[in-house]
């Protein structure tokens, strides 16, 4: 695996992959765990070769703190990405994607406005101009993002549409530990009873889903959950909401291709999660 530091290499280590294929990308921020190899390996299913980044990128952090804690991994994330298969990973300088004087944003209206975009100001506007940027750089045939962070995935899918950058942009089903907590960097911050709680989040969604299916009224069930939720020590429960799965436009009626999404605090941590109707 090529391990890219000096962006003045990555012009031609990129060039050179694509010559002899296609390419995938997967982008991340370090830390990696077995959600983020399932990306390395679904690209390997749909490209000759993968490329990873690693870029803990510092305009999506709308919370200072958040930043700082973010863990690093970076020796581990090395050993990870090479045996999954991955032939280069670029690990960015903050001034290799933003040079003195960077004035420019790609912001996405609409799909961003709700839930992650209204409770963490800015984010995926720091999401969509750093994607933007790695699929320029790379410029592969197919690019790669973990469901888990749906509302993520639906900003990139519009982004790269509206660009028409000519990507196919792959989602990947959320990886959970055997108990149904999805997979997240984050939850090494997590105390032990923490981590027993967190387990609520997914079982609240996993039954709301259920009961819609079922025909159950739509406010009351996501008001139970919400409910669970509380009950387990989530506080406060940022969103929990019905939503059409490509606009993100809260339903109160089941209608179409739906998600249930949710974000909450446990303890100093914050989980997203959310899952099929
Ligand atoms: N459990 C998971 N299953 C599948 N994909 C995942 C999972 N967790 C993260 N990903 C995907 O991996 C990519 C990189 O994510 P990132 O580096 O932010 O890790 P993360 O675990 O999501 O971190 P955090 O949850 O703290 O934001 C994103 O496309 C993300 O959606
Ligand atoms: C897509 C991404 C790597 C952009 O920084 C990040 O938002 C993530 O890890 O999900
Ligand atoms: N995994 C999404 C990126 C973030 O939480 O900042």
């Amino acid at each position: 695996m090529q391990i890219i530091r000096d962006v003045q290499q990555l012009e031609n280590a990129t060039e050179a992959l694509r010559r002899r294929g296609s390419l995938a990308l997967v982008p991340t921020m370090g830390a990696l765990h077995p959600g983020h190899l399932s990306l390395i390996a679904e690209g390997l299913k749909r490209a000759d070769a993968v490329a990873a980044t690693i870029f803990v990128n510092p305009l999506q952090f709308n919370d200072p703190g958040d930043l700082d804690r973010y863990p690093r991994t970076e020796d581990a994330d090395l050993a990870a990405l090479e045996q999954a298969g991955c032939a280069l990973v670029w690990l960015p300088a903050p001034q290799d994607l933003y040079p003195e004087g960077f004035a420019t944003t790609v912001s996405v209206a609409g799909v961003s406005d709700r839930w992650e975009g209204e409770h963490r100001p800015g984010h995926f506007a720091g999401v969509a101009t750093v994607v933007a940027k790695l699929l320029i750089a790379f410029r592969p045939g197919v690019a790669l993002f973990g469901e888990k962070d749906w509302q993520q995935l639906a900003v990139i899918r519009r982004m790269v549409a509206d660009l028409g950058l000519g990507i196919d942009i792959v989602g990947v089903p959320t990886v959970r530990q055997e108990d149904g907590l999805a997979l997240s960097s984050r939850n090494v911050h997590l105390s032990a009873q923490e981590r027993a709680n967190a387990l609520a989040l997914p079982q609240a969604l996993t039954d709301a889903a259920q009961s819609i299916r079922a025909g159950a009224d739509v406010p009351v069930t996501l008001a139970a959950a919400k409910a669970k939720l509380a009950d387990a020590g989530f506080d406060p429960i940022d969103y929990l909401a019905l939503v059409d799965a490509a606009t993100l436009e809260p339903l109160d009626a089941a209608r179409g291709d739906m998600r249930l999404i949710a974000a909450a605090v446990i303890g100093k941590t914050r989980l997203i999660d959310n899952m099929p109707v």
